[in-house]
Protein backbone atom coordinates (compact mmCIF):
# COMPACT_ATOMS: atom_id res chain seq x y z
CA UNK A 1 0.00 0.00 0.00
CA UNK A 2 1.34 2.96 -0.62
CA UNK A 3 2.40 5.85 2.23
CA UNK A 4 1.94 8.64 0.29
CA UNK A 5 -1.34 9.37 -2.41
CA UNK A 6 -1.43 12.32 -4.42
CA UNK A 7 -4.80 12.86 -6.31
CA UNK A 8 -5.35 15.22 -9.34
CA UNK A 9 -4.36 18.25 -6.48
CA UNK A 10 -4.26 21.47 -7.18
CA UNK A 11 -3.57 25.22 -5.54
CA UNK A 12 -4.24 28.39 -6.99
CA UNK A 13 -2.81 31.23 -4.90
CA UNK A 14 -4.55 34.38 -4.97
CA UNK A 15 -2.50 37.80 -4.71
CA UNK A 16 -3.76 40.93 -4.68
CA UNK A 17 -3.08 43.09 -7.58
CA UNK A 18 -0.80 46.51 -7.12
CA UNK A 19 -0.75 49.40 -9.15
CA UNK A 20 2.04 51.95 -8.90
CA UNK A 21 0.66 55.23 -8.06
CA UNK A 22 2.51 58.46 -9.76
CA UNK A 23 0.86 60.93 -7.24
CA UNK A 24 1.22 59.30 -3.97
CA UNK A 25 4.17 57.24 -2.33
CA UNK A 26 4.51 55.95 0.95
CA UNK A 27 1.67 55.22 3.56
CA UNK A 28 -0.70 57.49 1.67
CA UNK A 29 -0.27 54.96 -1.13
CA UNK A 30 -0.83 51.79 1.09
CA UNK A 31 -3.51 53.29 2.14
CA UNK A 32 -5.04 54.26 -1.11
CA UNK A 33 -4.15 50.41 -2.52
CA UNK A 34 -5.92 49.11 0.62
CA UNK A 35 -8.91 50.66 -0.53
CA UNK A 36 -8.98 50.75 -3.73
CA UNK A 37 -7.65 47.40 -4.62
CA UNK A 38 -10.22 45.69 -2.14
CA UNK A 39 -11.82 42.80 -3.85
CA UNK A 40 -9.33 42.99 -6.82
CA UNK A 41 -7.11 39.40 -7.20
CA UNK A 42 -4.30 38.02 -9.70
CA UNK A 43 -4.92 33.91 -9.44
CA UNK A 44 -1.74 32.04 -9.85
CA UNK A 45 -1.64 28.59 -10.62
CA UNK A 46 1.01 26.50 -8.78
CA UNK A 47 0.21 23.30 -9.09
CA UNK A 48 -2.59 22.17 -11.69
CA UNK A 49 -4.12 18.61 -11.15
CA UNK A 50 -1.15 16.25 -10.28
CA UNK A 51 -1.74 12.56 -9.01
CA UNK A 52 1.28 10.14 -8.22
CA UNK A 53 1.75 7.25 -4.85
CA UNK A 54 5.00 7.10 -3.15
CA UNK A 55 5.40 3.72 -1.30
CA UNK A 56 7.14 3.10 2.32
CA UNK A 57 10.96 3.10 1.52
CA UNK A 58 11.01 5.15 -1.86
CA UNK A 59 13.78 7.47 -2.32
CA UNK A 60 12.05 9.89 -4.90
CA UNK A 61 13.85 13.12 -6.81
CA UNK A 62 11.39 15.98 -7.27
CA UNK A 63 12.40 18.27 -9.93
CA UNK A 64 11.47 20.80 -11.85
CA UNK A 65 12.56 24.04 -13.08
CA UNK A 66 13.05 27.59 -10.96
CA UNK A 67 8.52 28.58 -10.05
CA UNK A 68 7.55 25.09 -11.37
CA UNK A 69 5.81 24.19 -7.94
CA UNK A 70 7.71 22.00 -5.98
CA UNK A 71 7.82 23.63 -3.00
CA UNK A 72 4.28 24.14 -2.71
CA UNK A 73 3.24 20.52 -3.21
CA UNK A 74 5.95 19.99 -0.22
CA UNK A 75 4.34 22.98 1.79
CA UNK A 76 1.38 20.97 0.89
CA UNK A 77 2.18 17.56 2.09
CA UNK A 78 3.48 19.06 5.14
CA UNK A 79 0.30 20.61 6.23
CA UNK A 80 1.42 23.87 5.53
CA UNK A 81 -0.71 24.80 3.06
CA UNK A 82 -4.16 24.02 2.06
CA UNK A 83 -4.62 22.43 -1.46
CA UNK A 84 -7.40 24.64 -3.41
CA UNK A 85 -8.66 21.01 -4.55
CA UNK A 86 -7.85 17.16 -5.12
CA UNK A 87 -6.71 15.21 -2.15
CA UNK A 88 -3.78 14.03 -0.87
CA UNK A 89 -2.74 11.27 1.77
CA UNK A 90 0.24 10.87 3.78
CA UNK A 91 0.30 7.50 6.12
CA UNK A 92 -3.50 7.66 6.02
CA UNK A 93 -3.71 11.41 7.52
CA UNK A 94 -5.13 14.23 5.26
CA UNK A 95 -1.95 16.73 6.34
CA UNK A 96 -3.99 19.58 6.96
CA UNK A 97 -6.78 18.81 8.67
CA UNK A 98 -4.96 16.77 11.29
CA UNK A 99 -1.70 18.47 11.54
CA UNK A 100 -0.87 17.48 14.89
CA UNK A 101 -0.92 13.61 14.31
CA UNK A 102 0.72 14.61 10.70
CA UNK A 103 3.88 16.45 12.42
CA UNK A 104 4.45 13.06 14.23
CA UNK A 105 4.70 11.40 11.11
CA UNK A 106 6.97 13.48 8.92
CA UNK A 107 10.24 15.06 9.50
CA UNK A 108 10.78 18.42 6.94
CA UNK A 109 14.17 20.04 5.88
CA UNK A 110 13.99 23.42 4.41
CA UNK A 111 17.50 24.17 3.37
CA UNK A 112 17.27 27.70 4.16
CA UNK A 113 15.16 28.02 6.96
CA UNK A 114 16.35 26.67 10.20
CA UNK A 115 14.07 24.75 12.67
CA UNK A 116 16.44 24.84 15.60
CA UNK A 117 17.17 27.73 18.88
CA UNK A 118 19.51 30.04 17.28
CA UNK A 119 21.75 30.72 20.91
CA UNK A 120 21.10 27.62 22.49
CA UNK A 121 24.03 24.68 22.31
CA UNK A 122 23.04 22.15 19.71
CA UNK A 123 21.96 19.30 22.58
CA UNK A 124 19.25 21.43 24.15
CA UNK A 125 17.68 22.00 20.92
CA UNK A 126 17.21 18.25 20.68
CA UNK A 127 16.83 18.11 24.32
CA UNK A 128 14.00 20.69 23.81
CA UNK A 129 12.60 18.65 20.74
CA UNK A 130 12.49 15.51 23.49
CA UNK A 131 10.42 17.37 25.05
CA UNK A 132 7.50 18.97 22.33
CA UNK A 133 7.46 15.11 20.78
CA UNK A 134 7.36 13.32 24.30
CA UNK A 135 9.88 10.62 23.46
CA UNK A 136 10.69 8.51 26.11
CA UNK A 137 13.87 9.23 27.68
CA UNK A 138 15.48 5.30 26.13
CA UNK A 139 14.28 6.03 22.75
CA UNK A 140 15.98 9.36 22.66
CA UNK A 141 19.31 7.74 24.02
CA UNK A 142 18.98 5.22 21.17
CA UNK A 143 17.62 7.14 18.18
CA UNK A 144 20.01 10.47 19.35
CA UNK A 145 23.11 8.10 19.44
CA UNK A 146 22.10 6.53 15.77
CA UNK A 147 21.76 9.93 13.98
CA UNK A 148 25.40 11.49 16.03
CA UNK A 149 26.47 8.44 14.76
CA UNK A 150 25.56 8.79 11.16
CA UNK A 151 25.78 12.23 10.65
CA UNK A 152 28.64 13.12 12.60
CA UNK A 153 27.29 15.58 15.36
CA UNK A 154 29.78 14.92 18.15
CA UNK A 155 32.03 17.44 17.61
CA UNK A 156 29.24 20.10 17.27
CA UNK A 157 26.94 19.00 19.88
CA UNK A 158 27.59 21.82 22.77
CA UNK A 159 27.98 24.61 19.81
CA UNK A 160 25.93 26.88 20.09
CA UNK A 161 23.30 26.39 16.12
CA UNK A 162 24.71 30.33 15.16
CA UNK A 163 27.79 29.24 15.57
CA UNK A 164 27.65 26.20 13.04
CA UNK A 165 28.67 26.22 9.23
CA UNK A 166 25.85 25.67 6.90
CA UNK A 167 27.22 22.25 6.28
CA UNK A 168 27.07 21.49 10.05
CA UNK A 169 23.60 23.38 10.61
CA UNK A 170 22.29 20.90 8.05
CA UNK A 171 23.39 17.84 9.21
CA UNK A 172 21.89 18.85 12.46
CA UNK A 173 18.18 19.99 10.57
CA UNK A 174 17.98 15.92 9.36
CA UNK A 175 18.44 14.94 13.02
CA UNK A 176 16.23 17.03 14.56
CA UNK A 177 13.84 16.15 11.57
CA UNK A 178 14.17 12.44 12.81
CA UNK A 179 14.53 12.74 16.32
CA UNK A 180 10.59 11.44 16.92
CA UNK A 181 11.65 8.68 13.98
CA UNK A 182 9.09 9.38 11.70
CA UNK A 183 8.27 7.27 8.67
CA UNK A 184 8.81 9.73 5.93
CA UNK A 185 11.47 12.84 5.64
CA UNK A 186 10.66 15.74 3.55
CA UNK A 187 13.74 17.24 2.15
CA UNK A 188 13.68 21.32 0.43
CA UNK A 189 16.64 21.90 -1.65
CA UNK A 190 18.79 20.56 1.74
CA UNK A 191 22.27 20.85 -0.51
CA UNK A 192 21.91 24.64 -1.56
CA UNK A 193 24.87 26.42 -0.73
CA UNK A 194 26.79 23.51 0.54
CA UNK A 195 30.80 22.48 -1.32
CA UNK A 196 30.69 19.33 -2.85
CA UNK A 197 32.38 17.28 0.22
CA UNK A 198 30.26 18.31 3.13
CA UNK A 199 27.02 17.36 -0.03
CA UNK A 200 28.86 13.91 -0.70
CA UNK A 201 28.60 13.49 3.87
CA UNK A 202 24.68 14.19 3.73
CA UNK A 203 24.27 12.62 0.48
CA UNK A 204 25.92 9.43 2.40
CA UNK A 205 23.98 10.10 5.49
CA UNK A 206 20.46 9.91 3.56
CA UNK A 207 21.30 6.70 1.50
CA UNK A 208 22.06 5.56 5.15
CA UNK A 209 19.20 6.52 7.01
CA UNK A 210 17.09 5.22 4.20
CA UNK A 211 18.46 1.59 4.27
CA UNK A 212 19.20 0.95 7.41
CA UNK A 213 16.17 3.05 8.99
CA UNK A 214 14.11 2.72 5.83
CA UNK A 215 12.90 6.19 6.07
CA UNK A 216 11.05 7.57 3.12
CA UNK A 217 12.83 10.44 1.47
CA UNK A 218 11.13 13.21 -0.74
CA UNK A 219 13.84 15.51 -2.05
CA UNK A 220 13.60 18.51 -3.72
CA UNK A 221 16.46 20.21 -5.57
CA UNK A 222 18.49 22.00 -8.20
CA UNK A 223 21.50 19.37 -7.91
CA UNK A 224 21.20 16.74 -10.18
CA UNK A 225 23.96 14.86 -8.24
CA UNK A 226 21.78 15.11 -5.04
CA UNK A 227 18.84 13.00 -7.32
CA UNK A 228 21.46 10.28 -8.97
CA UNK A 229 23.10 9.50 -5.83
CA UNK A 230 20.38 9.06 -3.30
CA UNK A 231 17.24 8.36 -5.41
CA UNK A 232 16.15 5.78 -7.01
CA UNK A 233 12.38 6.93 -8.55
CA UNK A 234 11.58 10.89 -10.02
CA UNK A 235 8.82 12.87 -10.64
CA UNK A 236 9.29 16.28 -12.68
CA UNK A 237 6.71 18.85 -12.90
CA UNK A 238 6.89 22.19 -14.71
CA UNK A 239 4.35 24.90 -14.65
CA UNK A 240 1.88 22.90 -11.69
CA UNK A 241 2.05 19.59 -13.73
CA UNK A 242 3.47 16.43 -14.41
CA UNK A 243 5.73 16.11 -17.04
CA UNK A 244 7.71 12.79 -15.74
CA UNK A 245 6.88 10.28 -12.80
CA UNK A 246 8.80 6.94 -12.54
CA UNK A 247 12.10 5.48 -11.61
CA UNK A 248 15.61 7.23 -12.40
CA UNK A 249 16.48 3.67 -14.67
CA UNK A 250 13.74 3.96 -16.99
CA UNK A 251 14.18 7.98 -17.14
CA UNK A 252 17.81 6.84 -18.43
CA UNK A 253 16.69 4.32 -20.67
CA UNK A 254 13.65 6.13 -22.19
CA UNK A 255 15.53 9.82 -22.26
CA UNK A 256 18.91 9.30 -21.94
CA UNK A 257 19.84 7.87 -25.35
CA UNK A 258 23.44 9.28 -25.73
CA UNK A 259 25.91 7.27 -23.47
CA UNK A 260 30.10 7.36 -23.32
CA UNK A 261 32.53 5.11 -23.53
CA UNK A 262 36.22 6.72 -22.24
CA UNK A 263 39.44 5.21 -23.48
CA UNK A 264 43.05 5.72 -22.65
CA UNK A 265 45.50 4.70 -25.17
CA UNK A 266 49.03 3.75 -24.79
CA UNK A 267 50.34 6.70 -26.60
CA UNK A 268 48.88 10.09 -28.10
CA UNK A 269 49.79 8.92 -31.65
CA UNK A 270 47.22 5.57 -31.13
CA UNK A 271 44.75 8.69 -29.70
CA UNK A 272 44.93 10.61 -32.64
CA UNK A 273 44.63 8.36 -35.12
CA UNK A 274 40.87 6.71 -33.56
CA UNK A 275 40.38 10.32 -33.83
CA UNK A 276 40.58 10.52 -37.69
CA UNK A 277 39.05 6.88 -38.24
CA UNK A 278 36.00 6.44 -35.59
CA UNK A 279 33.58 3.39 -35.62
CA UNK A 280 30.73 4.64 -37.71
CA UNK A 281 28.57 4.05 -34.54
CA UNK A 282 29.99 7.04 -32.63
CA UNK A 283 28.16 10.58 -32.91
CA UNK A 284 30.85 12.40 -31.55
CA UNK A 285 34.05 12.29 -29.78
CA UNK A 286 36.16 14.49 -27.88
CA UNK A 287 40.03 14.48 -27.00
CA UNK A 288 42.35 15.00 -24.03
CA UNK A 289 45.86 13.96 -24.60
CA UNK A 290 45.58 9.81 -24.60
CA UNK A 291 41.84 10.06 -23.15
CA UNK A 292 39.24 10.14 -25.56
CA UNK A 293 35.64 9.72 -24.68
CA UNK A 294 33.28 8.43 -27.39
CA UNK A 295 29.43 9.05 -27.14
CA UNK A 296 26.99 6.79 -29.02
CA UNK A 297 23.24 6.03 -29.44
CA UNK A 298 22.71 2.98 -27.11
CA UNK A 299 19.42 2.50 -29.02
CA UNK A 300 21.44 1.55 -32.34
CA UNK A 301 24.54 0.15 -30.84
CA UNK A 302 25.90 -1.30 -27.15
CA UNK A 303 28.92 -0.35 -25.35
CA UNK A 304 30.57 -3.86 -26.15
CA UNK A 305 30.40 -3.45 -29.60
CA UNK A 306 32.46 -0.27 -29.22
CA UNK A 307 35.12 -1.86 -26.91
CA UNK A 308 35.56 -4.67 -29.17
CA UNK A 309 35.86 -2.59 -32.31
CA UNK A 310 38.57 0.11 -30.49
CA UNK A 311 40.16 -3.30 -28.77
CA UNK A 312 40.76 -4.90 -31.95
CA UNK A 313 42.52 -2.44 -33.43
CA UNK A 314 44.73 -0.69 -30.33
CA UNK A 315 46.47 -1.79 -26.97
CA UNK A 316 44.58 0.48 -24.32
CA UNK A 317 45.91 1.42 -21.11
CA UNK A 318 41.92 1.68 -19.44
CA UNK A 319 38.76 1.93 -20.78
CA UNK A 320 35.55 3.10 -18.25
CA UNK A 321 32.02 2.68 -19.17
CA UNK A 322 29.99 6.20 -18.10
CA UNK A 323 26.47 5.97 -16.40
CA UNK A 324 24.55 9.06 -18.61
CA UNK A 325 24.05 12.29 -16.64
CA UNK A 326 20.68 13.09 -16.38
CA UNK A 327 21.45 16.90 -16.84
CA UNK A 328 21.47 17.11 -20.18
CA UNK A 329 17.68 15.34 -20.56
CA UNK A 330 16.88 17.23 -17.71
CA UNK A 331 17.76 20.70 -19.10
CA UNK A 332 16.03 19.26 -22.52
CA UNK A 333 12.88 18.57 -20.92
CA UNK A 334 12.79 21.62 -19.08
CA UNK A 335 13.33 23.89 -22.76
CA UNK A 336 9.84 21.63 -23.62
CA UNK A 337 12.43 19.81 -26.13
CA UNK A 338 11.86 16.04 -25.08
CA UNK A 339 8.39 14.63 -23.70
N1 LIG B 1 2.77 32.56 -1.17
C1 LIG B 1 2.65 32.72 -2.49
N2 LIG B 1 1.79 33.61 -3.00
C2 LIG B 1 1.64 33.77 -4.31
N3 LIG B 1 2.31 33.05 -5.25
C3 LIG B 1 3.17 32.13 -4.81
C4 LIG B 1 3.40 31.92 -3.40
N4 LIG B 1 4.33 30.92 -3.27
C5 LIG B 1 4.66 30.55 -4.52
N5 LIG B 1 3.98 31.27 -5.45
C6 LIG B 1 4.05 31.13 -6.90
O1 LIG B 1 3.71 29.78 -7.21
C7 LIG B 1 4.52 29.28 -8.25
C8 LIG B 1 5.25 28.04 -7.76
O2 LIG B 1 6.17 28.41 -6.73
P1 LIG B 1 7.02 27.35 -5.90
O3 LIG B 1 7.80 28.11 -4.88
O4 LIG B 1 6.11 26.27 -5.42
O5 LIG B 1 7.97 26.76 -7.03
P2 LIG B 1 9.32 25.91 -6.90
O6 LIG B 1 9.24 24.86 -7.95
O7 LIG B 1 9.52 25.46 -5.51
O8 LIG B 1 10.39 27.00 -7.30
P3 LIG B 1 11.96 27.15 -6.90
O9 LIG B 1 12.67 25.98 -7.51
O10 LIG B 1 12.35 28.43 -7.55
O11 LIG B 1 12.04 27.17 -5.39
C9 LIG B 1 5.45 30.42 -8.66
O12 LIG B 1 4.88 31.08 -9.75
C10 LIG B 1 5.46 31.33 -7.44
O13 LIG B 1 5.69 32.67 -7.78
Amino acid sequence: MSLITVNELSKIYQVRNRKKSQKHSGIINSFKQFVSLHGKYQCITAVNNISFTIDSGDTVGFLGPNGAGKSTVVKMLSGILVPTSGSLEVNGLIPHRDRMNHALNIGVVFGQKTTLWWDLPLSDSFDLLQVIYEITPQEYRTTMKWLVDILELEPILDRPVRQLSLGQRIRAEIAAALLHRPPVLFLDEPTIGLDIAVKQRIRAALRELNQEWGVTILLTTHDLRDIEEICQKLIVIDKGQMIYNGSLANFREQFCENRVIRVAFKDLHSANKLAQELPPEVMHMEQNGIWVSLYYDHTKTSAADIASHVMNKYTLMDLVIEEPSIEKTVAELYRGEVR
